[in-house]
């Protein structure tokens, strides 16, 4: 993650916040769009962790998930390189989905953004 203005933690434009979970391989942060307020969850995938079968399994995971626009299944917004993958889904608030797309513009310059 960079380091924004204040000490903040950024990706991208999100402000990163509180841990709000975590699952074998992940860290989930809560995220704040730093212009809009969106929140959403941002999940840090350590790559170097994983086998190559995983890490297949995730890229698979990324690819669906990306094609799949549904109320009731969690939406992958983008996903951030930074030396491990890093993906921003969004943040469930009152069973409501939302949905905005990460400005490439703003990312810094050690990010790369995949797909849109
Ligand atoms: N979009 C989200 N909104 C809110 N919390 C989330 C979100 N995604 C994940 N979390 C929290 O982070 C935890 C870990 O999620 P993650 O998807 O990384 O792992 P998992 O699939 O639940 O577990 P594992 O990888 O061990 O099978 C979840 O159990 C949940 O508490």
């Amino acid at each position: 993650m960079a380091q924004g203005r204040g000490g903040r933690y950024m990706v991208g434009d999100y402000v990163v916040g509180k841990q709000i979970g975590a699952g074998s391989f992940s860290t989930v942060w809560h995220g704040r769009h730093r212009v809009h307020g969106t929140e959403v969850a941002i999940k840090e995938i350590v790559t170097a962790r994983l086998n190559s079968k995983l890490q297949e399994s995730l890229k698979s995971e990324i690819f669906i998930l990306k094609k799949i626009n549904h109320p009731n299944i969690i939406r992958l917004h983008d996903m951030i390189e930074f030396y491990q993958w890093r993906g921003i889904v969004n943040y469930p608030q009152n069973n409501e989905v939302h949905a905005e797309n990460v400005n490439a513009a703003s990312l810094e310059p050690h990010e790369k953004k995949y797909g849109s």
